[in-house]
């Protein structure tokens, strides 16, 4: 029996508990089943309650305060602790079927999978353990970004850091459309869903490399005097590996839109029915076997 998921990652804020609750509610709309899984053990209000709730195994509280830890590291420990006890989730899933999507809801810290491939063991485990769930990842970010190329250009490479670290059928989403509608013209925000690294050239609130040429100074070099032009070159850089590789797109989302949900909706059902299509993987035994050297 075959069991299919999405996991909702992105950084803190994106929008990622409100898109599970409104993926909920249209699916309840459409009359499908889904189950809801809740891993992020800060999170603690919820409009529809989960079916498993990591809180109902560790407490990030009591981590921090037992382990004198700080948010980032008592967070680590809580997923360690997960990976350690694997059938906290493989139990209840177990029997889920095919009729229900399972959405994953994560916590912020994008640590989890850029820096210490904790959500990678994880996810591993979820796909090519014992349930086998066909599995796509989405990574939000927050729409409003666009206003800032920098910003939006550094969570492009977080998106795909995120990518390169989950290695499974992916979908990137720019969320909470609806604070930029009418602000950003349709044509100009096509640059920003299929990412055009032309947009650093005319961004109008570039203004410190500019300062420096009037200074007479070479925007060119790599001083600290120059770390403005400086910046701007790195970013340039980061830009054109996106543009070059169109390793990145976004779909757009407004989690108040029926619509533009179950739009995102029919990518998700796509990207697991074309992990489906792929062969399937060994069984993985260890789980922390990724973990060595971290
Ligand atoms: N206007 C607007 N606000 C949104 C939208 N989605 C989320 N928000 C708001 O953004 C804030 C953060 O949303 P959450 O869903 O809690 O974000 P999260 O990614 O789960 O946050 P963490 O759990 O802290 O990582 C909340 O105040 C939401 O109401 C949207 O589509 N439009």
């Amino acid at each position: 029996m075959s069991k299919f998921g999405v996991i909702v990652t992105g950084p803190a804020g994106a929008g990622k508990t409100t898109f599970c609750t409104a993926l909920i509610q249209h699916l309840r709309t459409v009359r499908r089943s889904c189950y809801y899984v809740n891993l992020d053990p800060a999170a603690d209000d919820f409009a529809y309650e989960p079916d498993i709730d990591i809180k109902d195994l560790i407490s990030l509280e009591d981590v921090m305060e037992e382990l004198s830890l700080g948010p980032n590291g008592g967070l680590i420990y809580c997923f360690e602790h997960l990976l350690e006890n694997m059938d906290f989730l493989t139990d209840p899933l177990d029997p889920v079927t095919d009729e229900y999507l399972i959405i994953f809801d994560m916590p912020g810290q994008i640590e989890l999978y850029t820096h210490v491939p904790i959500l990678p063991a994880l996810v591993k485990q979820l796909m090519h353990g014992s349930l086998n769930i066909r599995m796509c990842a989405t990574y939000l970010l927050e729409a409003t970004f666009v206003v800032d190329r920098p910003k939006f250009f550094a969570g492009t490479l977080s998106a795909m850091s995120a990518m390169m670290m989950l290695e499974m059928p992916h979908l990137n989403i720019l969320t909470k459309m609806d604070l930029i509608k009418g602000k950003v013209p349709r044509r100009e925000l096509k640059r920003f869903l299929d990412p055009d690294v032309g947009l650093l050239d005319d961004d109008p609130d570039r203004a410190l490399p500019e300062e420096a040429k009037a200074a007479g100074l070479d925007p060119t070099e790599t001083t600290n005097v120059m770390s403005g032009a400086s910046y701007h070159k790195l970013n340039k850089a980061v830009g054109r590996l996106i543009d070059d590789f169109s390793m990145v797109s976004f779909l757009q989302l407004d989690a108040q839109d029926e619509e533009s949900v179950g739009a995102v909706l029919s990518y998700i059902d796509e990207s697991i029915q074309y992990h489906e299509a792929q062969e399937p993987k060994e069984p993985v035994e260890e789980p922390l076997d990724d973990m060595e050297g971290y």
